[in-house]
């Protein structure tokens, strides 16, 4: 049977219109183009058609505005978008708009005949997505790669609904900020945004972090407080490595995910689970079912909407605009205003970072408070690129006397170091702490206690310094483990 569903596109490019036009028309479709919204208006005077395709950028206005527009008169018809704009707000301002899809351009035929293709078939059975409110757009994810936009296309549909997310990919890859970015685009974003991380908490408490606990539930427990589920109220809750979560917390999770409800250690009382979870892993978790580690059918219960994220080496043509964007913070935080030279940009890219986004972070923020120079060279930026080259492992001395010394002589010479913002002492302290706070950790098995006698600090400085520098012994104790 031929479908002869009615397609109209509206671009600009009249190369586009005719390859569109073909591949759809092959399809079995019958294919209407036009070059601007004015056309566009003329020809939905004579009739709707079954699917709406658009670009955003047109001649004689914005094609997202018309798609509101369209989607509000006529809730019905299906409306892909195509944009040249490749960022994650645009997915989001598409998904607004009520657009039924949205392809990053270039976009290959198949994936636009497999999105009219599903176009159809919602239009038969009736829409019921919402659209979002607005948003503020704040670009809260960095990378233009076709990898980084099959994210944006997921993270854009699921911004208006409740779905449970669990987002995998290596460490640094940007999990955390998926998650938030999922919690700020959304409608639940005025609620609070809790995470909670299993591998960085005693196994023993998990529970009790999660559900909190009632006074005297436990040695230690003097009073009641509220557990992550409760501080989460109406917002989100982030799980991060999910993986490590023993057993017996798995069970009640999972119990807590089917019936909406949940107690407290030691409590009584049944509390309503208002939260959206979303959690990560940096693991294989079906690999963890197999071998019996993870719960089946938790894993089916927050495997709802799978997010991927690739780890940097698959998408390096994100390397240079994430390291200009570093660049940018760092300039903005106080430290000079760097640039990279080609060469340099060069080398980032082919560099294979082992600790994804995380590490070239760090790296641009190091290399920020190197050398006198604006520009970056390939060569300054090599001896970094050896000390990061494996899971970052401290070597402060040679970077730290540099970034001292760097300062030192621009306050020698007189330079405006900028200290007036309070920015820059912080960041020359924590790049000199850090280091030395992470060497300590590894030299005593990632133990705090043992960390803290060795560096004549108090165990509670230690952690809260840890945490402020965002370091986390038991992480890294996981990552020293895997290399082993
Ligand atoms: N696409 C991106 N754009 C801008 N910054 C990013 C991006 N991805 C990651 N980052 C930055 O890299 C750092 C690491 O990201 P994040 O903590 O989200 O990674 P993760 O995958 O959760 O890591 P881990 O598994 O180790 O917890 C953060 O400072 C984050 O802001």
């Amino acid at each position: 049977m031929t479908d002869t569903s009615r397609i109209l596109l509206v671009d600009d490019d009249a190369a586009i219109r005719t390859v569109v036009a073909q591949a759809l028309r092959r399809e079995g479709h019958a294919v209407q183009t036009v070059g601007t919204l004015g056309q566009l208006r003329a020809e939905l005077r004579a009739g709707l058609p079954d699917v709406l395709v658009t670009d955003v950028v047109l001649p004689d206005g914005d094609g997202l505005e018309m798609a509101a527009k369209l989607n509000a008169e006529f809730p019905d018809l299906p409306i892909i978008v195509l944009s040249a704009r490749n960022t994650l707000t645009t997915a989001v301002r598409a998904t607004e708009a009520g657009a039924f899809d949205y392809l990053p351009k270039p976009f290959d035929l198949d994936t636009l005949a497999l999105a009219v293709r599903g176009a159809l078939a919602r239009r038969s059975r009736g829409a019921e997505e919402q659209p979002v409110d607005a948003i503020d757009s704040s670009l809260p994810l960095i990378g233009r790669s076709p990898a980084m936009q099959d994210v944006y296309r997921v993270i854009a549909r699921v911004v208006a609904t409740d779905l449970t997310v669990l987002v995998t990919g290596e460490s640094g890859t940007g999990k955390e900020l998926v998650a938030r970015a999922i919690h700020d685009l959304g409608r639940r974003r005025r609620a609070p945004f809790i995470a909670l991380n299993m591998a960085a908490i005693p196994r023993e408490l998990i529970e009790a972090e999660l559900f909190g606990h009632e006074r005297g539930a436990f040695t230690g427990a003097a009073q009641r407080s509220a557990g992550k589920f409760e501080q989460a109220a109406g917002g989100t809750l982030f799980l991060d490595e999910i993986g490590d979560m023993p057993m017996e917390a798995q069970t009640r999770l999972l119990r807590v995910l089917q019936s909406g409800e949940f107690t407290s250690v030691g409590g009584a009382r049944v509390i309503r689970a208002d939260v959206r979870i979303v959690a990560a892993t940096n693991k294989t978790l079906a690999a963890q079912v197999q071998s019996g580690q993870f719960r089946e059918d938790l894993f089916y219960r927050l495997n709802v909407v799978p997010i991927a994220l690739p780890p940097l080496r698959e998408r390096r043509q994100d390397v240079a605009l994430l390291a200009r964007h570093f660049l940018d913070q760092a300039a903005r935080d106080g430290l000079p205003r760097k640039t990279l030279t080609p060469d340099a940009q060069e080398l980032l890219e082919a560099h294979d970072w082992p600790g994804n986004v995380r590490e070239l972070e760090n790296l641009m923020r190091r290399v920020a408070v190197l050398g006198r120079d604006a520009a970056i060279e390939a060569g300054d930026l090599r001896g970094a690129l050896g000390d990061t080259a494996g899971r970052t492992t401290a070597q402060p001395d040679a970077d730290l006397g540099d970034a001292v010394r760097a300062w030192l002589r621009r306050v020698a010479r007189e330079e405006p170091v900028a200290m007036e913002d309070g920015t820059l002492y912080d960041r020359l302290i924590s790049d000199v702490e850090r280091p030395l706070i992470e060497a300590m950790l590894d030299r005593h098995g990632n133990n705090q206690l043992r960390a803290a006698k060795a560096m004549g600090l108090n165990r509670n400085t230690l952690r809260k310094r840890l945490d402020e520098l965002g370091i986390d012994p038991a992480v890294r104790a996981y990552h020293a483990e895997k290399e082993r």
